[in-house]
């Protein structure tokens, strides 16, 4: 049995565990990762990239169909699917080939191990068969996540039941497509693919379409998506079968009505989770739940109980996002380096985006912990709004939430044109502690879809002073719908 013994040992080497292993020696620990692959980050090989690369691709589709509303007629576009999806892995590649170029570099440097990390004891992993690696200090566990696949579509064992990891490999755009599960990848791919010719159903239980929880953006975001997919958002899955010409499923709304169907293809995007499996964490001394995560781990610090072991990116199941990744493995390698020293990171103001279309984000505070009696909301229906009017693109909603007392600037959420854009204003307004007032006195451009932003940050100054001038009436209903 060969051993290795390193300051801090990192298991896996995506973008958490990358970042986790950089801020470790930064923090002067020698730190090496352990990864058997495939390498190269979810993000780049079945993640943000190639999808944001499909998304792409549909929206050139849908702007020849749509030029016709500006007087311009090019006709039904003809998608070919083999280049749209050579078009999408060349690039997807290239981000890939990005990634690899570090994890070489460590290679070379024999600062990565290749094999599958398990942990024996505390502060001791087994790498495969033949080798064991100690940390003097701590090990960060940035696994990553994996599909959930619900079990009734996972036991037909179907190759025409696919997932997120499956699809960047198409050959041709299916006719019809299933897809499961409303949350973003389910609304992402499925519009992606619906603009690239498949005909498309979504369906999900819990009313929710990509993670949105204000009922009035989620309203605005439901009409904008079933301009091109049929929605049933109440829906639970009751039985599946494979047939020889595709996957037939049954479904019940809530009121009771079944459908069913069968569908060439059907896309699980019902969530992922993270990859703890496998790895024996209780022998590190850290307690499981039920569901085998950790049952101590502190958001701030990263780590789990009074272990030496830090959580990293989607592994911890906090914010399964690329720039949260980022920032955990920032975190978690600076802790694991420095142990027993223990210190919780610093957290951006939370920020979140859906690529569809309409956009769909999330800014700071989420409408469901608003307390409706001390916060205001101002809002914008960018129907009538100048410039989103102008291309073509009136469609959605913004709503800004605020604080009566101290009129700052809570957060936000929005389905609608250049959400992307106006996300990130109010996360760089919100983590500057701006308030409403602040603002509106900054400088808004015209014609831009940003003074629809502005549109929302004065209804909100008027909610806040409608409410503080005339006592508690209002409260309950802000903003209004
Ligand atoms: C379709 C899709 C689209 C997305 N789009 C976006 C987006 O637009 N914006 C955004 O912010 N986020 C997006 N995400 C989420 C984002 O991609 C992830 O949050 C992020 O990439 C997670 O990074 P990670 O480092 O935690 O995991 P990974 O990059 O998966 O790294 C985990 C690594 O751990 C290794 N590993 C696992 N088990 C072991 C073991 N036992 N021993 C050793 N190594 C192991 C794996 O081989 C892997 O290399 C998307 C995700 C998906 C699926
Ligand atoms: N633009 C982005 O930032 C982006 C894009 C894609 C993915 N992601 C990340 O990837 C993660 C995973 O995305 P996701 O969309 O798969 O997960 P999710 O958990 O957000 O959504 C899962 C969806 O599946 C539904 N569902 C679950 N089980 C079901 C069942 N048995 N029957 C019917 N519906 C069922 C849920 O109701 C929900 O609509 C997200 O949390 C997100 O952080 C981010």
């Amino acid at each position: 049995m060969r051993e290795q013994t390193v300051d801090v040992a990192v298991i896996g080497v995506g973008t958490a565990g990358l970042n986790a292993r950089r801020a470790a020696e930064k923090a002067g620990a020698q730190a090496v990762a352990i990864d058997p692959g495939p390498l190269g980050t979810l993000c780049a090989r079945v993640g943000c990239m190639p999808s944001k690369l499909l998304i792409a691709a549909g929206e050139a589709a849908h702007a020849v169909r749509e030029a016709k509303r500006f007087g311009v007629h090019a006709g039904e576009p003809r998608v070919v699917p083999g280049e749209v999806m050579g078009r999408v892995r060349r690039e997807r590649d290239r981000f890939v080939e990005y990634q690899l170029k570090e994890v070489r570099r460590l290679a070379a440097n024999g600062l990565l191990i290749d094999g599958r990390a398990r942990f024996v004891a505390t502060n001791e992993l087994a790498v495969g068969d033949d080798l064991r690696v100690k940390a003097r200090k701590a090990v960060v566990v940035a696994t990553g996540s994996v599909v959930k696949v619900p079990p009734l579509l996972a036991k037909l064992e179907s190759p025409r039941v696919i997932d997120s990891d499956q699809v960047f490999e198409l050959e041709a755009i299916p006719e019809r497509l299933l897809v499961v599960g409303a949350g973003p990848i389910g609304v992402e791919l499925g519009q992606a693919l619906a603009r690239l010719g498949a005909r498309v159903t979504v369906i999900c239980a819990d009313g929710k379409v990509a993670g949105i929880r204000d009922p009035a953006v989620l309203a605005a975001a439901k009409s904008g998506l079933a301009r091109e997919m049929t929605l049933h958002t109440r829906s639970k899955l009751e039985a599946a079968e494979a047939r020889v010409d595709g996957v037939w499923v049954r479904f019940r709304g809530e009121d009771g009505e079944v459908s069913e169907g069968t569908w060439p293809m059907v896309l699980a995007a019902t969530g992922r989770e993270p990859r703890l499996k496998g790895l024996e964490l209780e022998r590190a001394g850290v307690e499981l739940d039920d569901k085998g995560r950790p049952r101590e781990l502190d958001a701030t610090t990263l780590q789990c109980g009074e272990a030496p072991v830090f959580l990293a990116g989607d592994a911890t199941g906090l914010h399964p996002l690329l720039h949260e990744a980022i920032d955990d493995g920032q975190i978690a390698g600076r802790n694991a380096a420095s142990f027993p020293t223990v210190l919780p990171g610093e957290r951006r103001t939370p920020l979140g985006i859906v690529f569809t279309d309409p956009q769909v984000a999330f800014v700071g505070r989420r409408f469901n912990s608003l307390d409706l009696a001390t916060c205001s909301i101002g809002q914008v229906d960018f129907g009538d709004q100048g410039r989103a009017r102008v291309m073509g693109k009136n469609h959605g909603l913004l709503r800004v939430y605020g604080s009566d007392a101290t009129g700052a600037l809570l957060g936000a959420e929005l389905a609608g044109p250049a959400g992307e854009h106006l996300a990130h204003l109010l996360a760089w307004a919100i983590q500057s502690s701006l308030t409403v007032e602040q603002a509106l006195r900054l400088p808004f451009y015209h014609p831009v879809v940003e003074e629809g932003l502005r549109t929302a940050l004065l209804d909100l100054r008027s909610q806040m002073s409608a409410k503080t001038g005339a006592g508690k009436a209002a409260a309950g209903a802000p903003g209004g719908g």
